[in-house]
């Protein structure tokens, strides 16, 4: 089951990706008399972020001297960038430059160590990133230390759970793209999930040592594609194989990285033939920040040179505000440019306290409070992962309020649970650090704490509770069973993974006497059946993957129904009348509008567990049920047979008649497929994907190659790997995700309800 990198890169993959929440743009024009500078505005990006602005100065003035102090040098940080962008080798000199590490180990590197943040045999082998890793360096910068806590998330989409979590508690990332690549699919994926977590970013541009190396493509991708302002901070010296260093186009300075692992950092002047592009690059950043920002937009009608500090002070503002991302150029493997992007962290990104961060009051009606990054106020913390390590379940802590202390009693505002913080750490990829106390605005990790991941943590003294992260469904899924008789390590090992993992989940099917598992895409599978092989001893054997059908309904239908059963024993009655209707937004809604009692209450809340129990094994062939909005509004009860269960049971007996007449539909999902190959194989590829039923939708050739987006259904994509080796000479790579659910062609929904009904006999 060990699969070689090459087809990893290549397997299935699969996620939810939510739509951007693109603001609309508004134009305005600042049209002094004389001038006719031009400025374009993001207006309601601008307004979100300004209310935001005024609560976090007032949230900074009730922090101390010493909070403020100590808060202004720390940073937490994510490293996020599509599959083999190079984070992990990126993370790898940060932790070497920052003195965390003493040698540099590559990424499947022939000295066979791998790299330090991709602590698990299986990363270590496939040179992909699994988990996301933390880790705490610190970084010298103008004689005053800063500290990190740094998180290189996985590139696969398959893991897209890890980006999610680290995001939920990082204050900023840095998002790295290939300079021969661009901007890829999962750019976009990892964009749309900063989004969604008000996460400031800066870009760096790696492998610009590489052939075809074009950072100001990419750029203009980053504007095009991301649709957020980016401009560069520097201009490259040299390309390809000759690229030897970067101007800073602020400082106007010629940087370059010398030493064995490009430990140090010579300046020298400007060479002569980039004096014109340093100019014109200079150029297009004020005017990029003219249009983010206002103290820029002021400097720039006037016609003024802005000063060094004015430029950094409107970059940190505008990038702050998410209006802006700086891009810095480099190759981490060729060890250039790194220690600028640290820079660039510490300059451009904001402090804990510079991010807004609410809970609810648990304890007055869920009231909204915004939490202040303070070591004294009381502690509240958000335990976002969890992991079982040698020492028992690690759980990863981000401090957002007052300080966690070694030996102290926290509270779980989830379960009501108080429990004691027996040790305390650091992380450094899987090796750790103990410690006494760990601040506001700080990442930990503590042992032995039984919680789920997303709790809230408390002194006690307080009922905050925090939002928790987005959790996308799943789509692929397979049976599964030990080839030993070892069930007491398979099932162990399945909760530890359910645990750790809420985008993979196991269950047994009572129908096929199978227990399925389910995650975001083959490879999310196929890991987990080889970390249950190697950790728990346990060899399985898997069925085909199955796609994640889903159930739905086109028209409404009436139902009225009566269940009774009043012979002999204990009796059941219960009537239900109401109608079944498609909801647009894909949601199941229960709504009950009963007048005069004729059900009441109690025997209500059990037509609504009936209602909901037959939303997860639908009519037509057993899959969950999508956009169904049942309606109750009469119905009948007896007063000596009526109970809950005759409710529950009229319930999903009515549901099931009324989808029966409902028009039902089979929905598949459909994901969106991007295809990169050498451009010869071009016409291969466009028929490999007709035959598959795909939608080719956009292709972009660049000079080597073209990258090809469509969308696909999902059951077209099994074994695609195969196919896609053939048709390129193993030369093409492909990424996979999913988009949205759409009915399946009449005749393949024929065929599921014909396979299901033939199961069903035959049990
Ligand atoms: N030429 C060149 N190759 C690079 C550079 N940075 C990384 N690579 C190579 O690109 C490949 C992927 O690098 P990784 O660091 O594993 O990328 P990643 O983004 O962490 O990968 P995932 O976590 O699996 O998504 C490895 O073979 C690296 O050696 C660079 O600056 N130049």
């Amino acid at each position: 089951m060990v699969l070689p990198k090459a087809i990893l890169r290549q397997t299935l993959n699969a996620a939810f990706v939510s739509k951007a929440r693109r603001a609309a743009s508004i134009l305005f024009y600042y049209k002094p008399v004389g001038f006719t500078r031009n400025i374009h505005r993001t207006a309601s990006n601008k307004l979100e972020y300004d209310e935001e602005k005024h609560i976090l100065d007032e949230l900074r003035s009730k922090m101390s001297a010493e909070d403020r102090e100590t808060s202004r040098k720390l940073r937490n940080i994510g490293i996020s960038a599509h599959i083999d962008s190079g984070k992990t080798t990126f993370t790898e000199r940060v932790l070497y430059y920052t003195g965390r590490i003493k040698a540099i180990h590559e990424v499947r590197g022939r000295d066979s160590v791998g790299a330090k943040m991709d602590s698990m045999d299986l990363e270590r082998e496939k040179g992909i990133t699994i988990q996301s890793a933390a880790t705490y360096c610190s970084w010298l910068k103008n004689n005053e230390n800063h500290h990190f806590n740094l998180i290189d998330t996985p590139g696969h989409i398959d893991f897209t759970i890890e980006v999610e979590r680290a995001l939920r508690v990082l204050d900023g990332a840095v998002l790295v793209v290939c300079a021969v690549s661009g901007v890829q699919s999962q750019t976009v994926t990892v964009d749309n999930q900063m989004r969604r977590y008000n996460v400031p970013r800066i870009t760096f541009i790696n492998k610009m040592d590489r052939m075809g190396a074009d950072p100001f493509r990419a750029i203009a991708q980053l504007n095009a594609k991301l649709k957020v302002p980016a401009a560069t901070l520097q201009v490259p010296i040299g390309s390809e194989s000759n690229f030897k260093g970067v101007i800073d186009i602020i400082n106007k300075v010629a940087l370059y990285n010398r030493g064995v692992n490009g430990e140090t950092i010579d300046t020298d002047t400007i060479p002569y033939e980039l004096k014109a592009l340093v100019e014109e690059k200079r150029q297009v950043l004020i005017e990029t920040l003219a249009d983010v920002d206002d103290e820029m937009a002021e400097i720039f009608l006037e016609e003024k040179e802005p000063s060094v500090d004015e430029i950094k002070g409107a970059i940190r503002r505008a990038t702050i505000a998410r209006k802006f991302t700086p891009v810095l150029l480099g190759s981490a493997l060729a060890n250039t440019g790194i220690q600028h992007v640290l820079d660039a962290i510490i300059d451009y990104l904001p402090d804990p306290s510079e991010v807004l961060n609410t809970a609810f009051d648990v304890s007055k009606e869920e009231s909204k409070v915004n939490l202040v990054s303070s070591s004294h106020e009381p502690f509240v913390g958000l335990a976002f992962k969890l992991e079982e390590g040698k020492y028992g379940q690690l759980t990863y802590i981000r401090v957002y309020q007052g300080s966690l202390k070694k030996g102290s009693f926290i509270k779980n505002i989830q379960t009501g649970k108080k429990v004691k913080v027996s040790r305390l750490v650091r992380m450094h990829s899987e090796e750790m650090e103990d410690v006494e106390e760990v601040g506001a605005g700080e990442i930990c990790a503590t042992f032995g704490i039984d919680c789920a991941s997303g709790n809230t943590f408390t002194d006690g003294s307080i009922e905050y509770s925090m939002s928790s992260m987005y959790v996308p469904d799943s789509v692929v899924s397979l049976s599964i069973k030990p080839k030993s008789k070892d069930l007491a390590n398979f099932s162990k090992a399945l909760n530890r993974f359910q645990k750790e993992d809420p985008t993979f989940r196991a269950r047994y099917d009572e129908e096929s006497k199978e227990t399925i598992i389910s995650g975001m895409g083959e490879l999310h599978l196929e890991i987990y059946i080889e970390r249950m092989k190697r950790e728990y001893n346990v060899e399985c054997e898997t069925g085909k993957p199955q796609v994640s059908y889903r159930e739905s309904i086109t028209i409404p239908a009436d139902f009225d129904y009566t269940h009774k059963k009043q012979s002999g024993g204990a009796g059941q009655f219960g009537r239900v009348a109401g109608t079944l209707s498609p909801v647009a937004s894909k949601v199941n809604e229960f709504e009950t509008a009963i007048v005069s009692g004729a059900i009441p209450e109690k025997f209500l809340a059990a037509c609504k567990k009936g209602f909901d129990e037959a939303c997860e094994k639908g009519p037509i062939i057993g899959h969950r049920v999508l956009g169904v909005k049942m309606l109750i509004n009469d119905g009948a009860i007896h007063s000596v047979d009526s109970n809950e269960l005759s409710f529950k049971i009229a319930t999903k007996t009515a549901y099931r008649n009324a989808f029966l007449k409902a028009q039902p539909v089979i929905l598949e999902p459909i994901m969106k497929v991007s295809v990169t190959a050498p451009n010869e194989f071009q016409g291969n590829i466009i028929s490999l994907l007709n035959k598959l039923q795909a939608v080719i939708q956009d292709t972009e050739n660049n000079h080597d190659d073209f990258t090809l987006e469509a969308e696909c259904p999902l059951a077209s994509m099994f074994g695609f790997v195969t196919s896609l080796r053939a048709a390129t000479q193993g030369k093409g790579e492909f990424s996979l995700e999913f988009s949205h659910y759409a009915p399946t062609l009449p005749n393949v929904q024929r065929e599921l309800i014909a396979d299901f009904n033939k199961r069903q006999e035959n049990k």
